[in-house]
């Protein structure tokens, strides 16, 4: 399968009230990936919403990425993104088995990506780009860097950090194939704006 298009992940707090419902204009719009992310404890909690969101992305034929959790993700039998502290790859790969979609958080550190290649990562994730306000603090990266990880990486780059349709296209212009986004796509007023959002991502993207 090849990984190009929106890469939706969710917000627990943006999306109080509306969770199932933005999700599924988002997937409506044509979502490659979307990840699930939760950073609460709420272990029953997490469980329900995951598995809500397996079965609707198996409607909507769409990968299904828990965050930090591989656990999680092997229960379901769907995919995991792991951060640099969130345990690491080759065991991850062991339990999900080799069809398993595994990203890998790479920050702003070409090393980190080459070894997150080594380790059997499904793509690579670089950022952040712009202002976040999911993730303020997270580390930035450059365009430059997209551009060398383009030429020594054979492996799907992913672009995420303060991702809106207004700044997009330079990440594609310099090589991104994915574009995660929480805010500038779950930040939308209504469901209808989402599902045009979701759209206009991929159509940055070439993908209709
Ligand atoms: C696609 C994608 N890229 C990067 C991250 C960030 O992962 P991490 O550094 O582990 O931070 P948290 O998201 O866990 O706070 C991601 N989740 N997804
Ligand atoms: C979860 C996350 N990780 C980042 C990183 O740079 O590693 S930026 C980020 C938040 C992405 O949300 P938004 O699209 O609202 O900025
Ligand atoms: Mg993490």
């Amino acid at each position: 399968m090849k990984l190009r298009g929106l890469y939706a992940i969710t917000d627990s707090q943006l999306l109080a009230g509306k969770f199932l419902s933005y999700v599924e204009a988002a997937l409506e719009g044509g979502v490659v990936l979307l990840q699930y992310r939760d950073k609460s404890s709420d272990e029953a909690r997490r469980l329900r919403e995951a598995e809500a969101l397996r079965d609707l992305c198996e409607r909507y034929k769409t990968q299904l990425i828990i965050n930090d959790d591989a656990e999680l993700a092997a229960r379901l039998n769907v995919g995991v993104h792991l951060g640099q502290t969130d345990g690491p790859l080759t065991p991850a790969r062991a339990l999900l088995g080799r069809q398993a979609i595994i990203g890998s958080t790479c920050h702003a550190q070409l090393e980190l990506a080459e070894q997150a290649a080594k380790e059997g990562a499904s793509y690579v994730a670089f950022g952040r780009f712009f202002n976040s306000n999911t993730k303020p603090g997270a580390p930035t990266c450059s365009l430059d860097l997209l551009d060398q990880a383009r030429s020594k990486l054979h492996l799907p780059i992913c672009a995420i950090g303060g991702i809106t349709l207004d700044n997009a296209a330079p990440l594609v212009a310099h090589g991104v194939d994915l574009l995660a986004v929480v805010h500038g796509l779950f930040g939308a007023e209504s469901t209808a704006e989402v599902t045009r959002r979701a759209r206009a991502f991929n159509e940055l993207l070439s993908i209709k």
